[in-house]
This record gives C-alpha cells, structure tokens and sequence, in this order.
C-alpha cells in the first residue's frame, strides 16, 4: 500500500510530515510526501516558515503521482489559498480517499494556514475530501459556529459534511475532562463516540497529525471508515500515553509503541 502526505515538514520530527512518515512505517504502508512548507521548529515552538512556491508543490504532486500507484492521500499544513487550490485541482476527479486534517495553529500559537485561506479550503479542497478531522476551533472556523453544546457540536459536524465530505471527525484533545472523546459523524449514519482516558502529559506535539495519518494508512488498507478510526484512535492513544520525554517543552508523542504492543489500547465506542 502506498500512501502521500501533502504537508510541513516539522524539524522536530513530532509533527506535520515526519510524523506522518512515521505513522505510515509503522502502520506498515509506504509513504510519499509533497512537502508545502519548511518550518524551523522543535518542542518549544515554530521559529520559522518557509513556504515552497506553488510550482514546486505542483512538481513534487506531479513525481509522485505519476509514478506510484497511490492508494490514500492526507493534507496537513498547507499554508496558503494558492497552495490549497493547486493540491484541490491535481486531486479532483482522482477518486482516491483524501482525508483533510485543517491545520490552522499550531499549539504554540503560530499560524499554519493564512487567514484568507479559509474561503479555498472550504470551496476548493473539503469538497472533494472523504474525511476532516478537525479539532472543535478548527470546526468552529470551518462552520462558522461556535461550539460549546453537543447540539452545537452535531450542528457543525453537519455544516461540515454540507460542504462535500462524508466523514468528520471531531477531535476533543483541547477539552476539560478526564476522557479523550471524538465524535465521528459518517453521512447518512448514527453519530458515534470514540472515548479513551485522558492521559497527563504536556506531550501532545503533533497528536493531530498522527491520529490523520494512522486514519489515512488504515484507509489505504481497504478498512472501513468506522474500522479506521477505531485504530487511528488506539494508535494516537498508545502514542501518547507512552511519553518519549524528549525535548525542553511541549514533545513528541511516541510512534513506536503500537507496534510494540499489538496495538493493545481500551477504546469504549458508543
Ligand atoms: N491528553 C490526551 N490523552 C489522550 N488522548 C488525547 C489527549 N490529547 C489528545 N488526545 C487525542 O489525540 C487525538 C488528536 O486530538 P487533538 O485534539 O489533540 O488534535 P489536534 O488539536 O488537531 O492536534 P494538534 O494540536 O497536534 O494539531 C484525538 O483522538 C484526541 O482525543
Ligand atoms: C509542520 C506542522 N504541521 C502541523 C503542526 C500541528 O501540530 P501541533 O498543533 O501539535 O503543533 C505543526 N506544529 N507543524
């Protein structure tokens, strides 16, 4: 199986391609990578941007696509509206599962999307994705709603799948509460709730971006939606429960680990 991140690339290794890489190798898919952005970056924060030209981006989809027999395709940071509608237009009319994570912000605060280009990933790319994964801010940008009940929450979810997505997966890494819940709302079938223990820890760097990749490698073998989900939920809850403790501030969740353990992890889905 051969998988392609769309993304930044984090020096760190905790998030953005690294990450996904990272996810895929382990999940036991090949992937591939277009790299939109270089960020200098480590546990403490984002010191730098360096965005790639809109033609490079085109050049790096281009080499991979022509060669590999890709089977699932994930975005991360994709930084601008031009970036966004050069990946929208490469992919349209693939057929390929694309599962769309709106990176926004990255936890230390920086900007990873320019504002001005909420307007293309909403007309351009959520159109033609199979699945978003949005944390509740980012769903509250993308819907333009704020979220503080369940109604509100089912209410976004549906604004989200009106744009053309069948699957939305709502993250609850940022709220209160001593369980780690997401809501997975699947066109056309009954809501459902993935819940695990809330693990503390300040190592939740690049949490987004691993669950989106275990989720597109489980896609790219053939599971079905709700199957995937259930494993890129072990897999994301064994990673950061089991801390590599690494770096001076907020690190990297732990790759390695589902592997080393079957991928043995309690998730109550109802
Ligand atoms: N402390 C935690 N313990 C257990 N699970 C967690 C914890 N924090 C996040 N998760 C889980 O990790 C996954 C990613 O969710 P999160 O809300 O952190 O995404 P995100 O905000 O997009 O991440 P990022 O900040 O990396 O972009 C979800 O399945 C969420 O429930
Ligand atoms: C290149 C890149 N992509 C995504 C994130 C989001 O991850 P986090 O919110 O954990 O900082 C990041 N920091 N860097």
């Amino acid at each position: 199986m051969i998988t392609l991140t769309i993304a930044g690339s984090d020096s760190g290794g905790g998030a953005g391609i690294q990450a996904d890489i990272k996810t895929f190798q382990e999940l036991g898919v090949f992937g591939t990578s277009v790299i939109t952005a270089l960020t200098a970056q480590n546990t403490l924060g984002v010191h730098g941007i360096f965005p790639t030209t809109v033609q490079f981006v085109e050049a790096q989809l281009k080499a991979v696509l022509e060669d590999f027999n890709v089977t699932a395709i994930k975005t991360g940071m994709l930084f601008n509206s031009e970036i966004i509608e050069c990946v929208a237009a490469t992919l349209k009319n693939r057929g390929l599962p694309l599962i769309v994570d709106p990176v926004m912000i990255a936890k230390g605060g920086a900007s990873l999307l320019q504002q001005e280009s909420i307007q293309a990933l909403k007309n351009k790319l959520l159109p033609i994705a199979t699945v978003c994964t949005p944390n509740i801010p980012e769903a509250e940008v993308i819907s333009g709603r704020s979220i503080h009940t369940e109604q509100e929450l089912f209410l976004a979810a549906q604004d989200i799948i009106s744009l053309g997505v069948q699957c939305v997966v709502m993250k609850g890494g940022h709220l209160a509460g001593d369980k780690a819940i997401d809501a997975v709302f699947i066109k056309g079938e009954v809501p459902f709730v993935l819940e695990t223990n809330r693990f503390e820890t300040k190592h939740t760097h690049g949490t987004g971006c691993t669950f989106s990749a275990a989720l597109t490698a489980e896609i790219a073998k053939g599971k079905s939606l709700q199957e995937a989900v259930l494993e890129a939920k072990k897999f994301v809850h064994l990673a950061i429960s089991n801390p590599l403790n690494i770096g001076h501030g907020f690190g990297p969740t732990n790759h390695f680990v589902y592997r080393q353990l079957e991928g043995k992890c309690d998730v109550v889905c109802h």
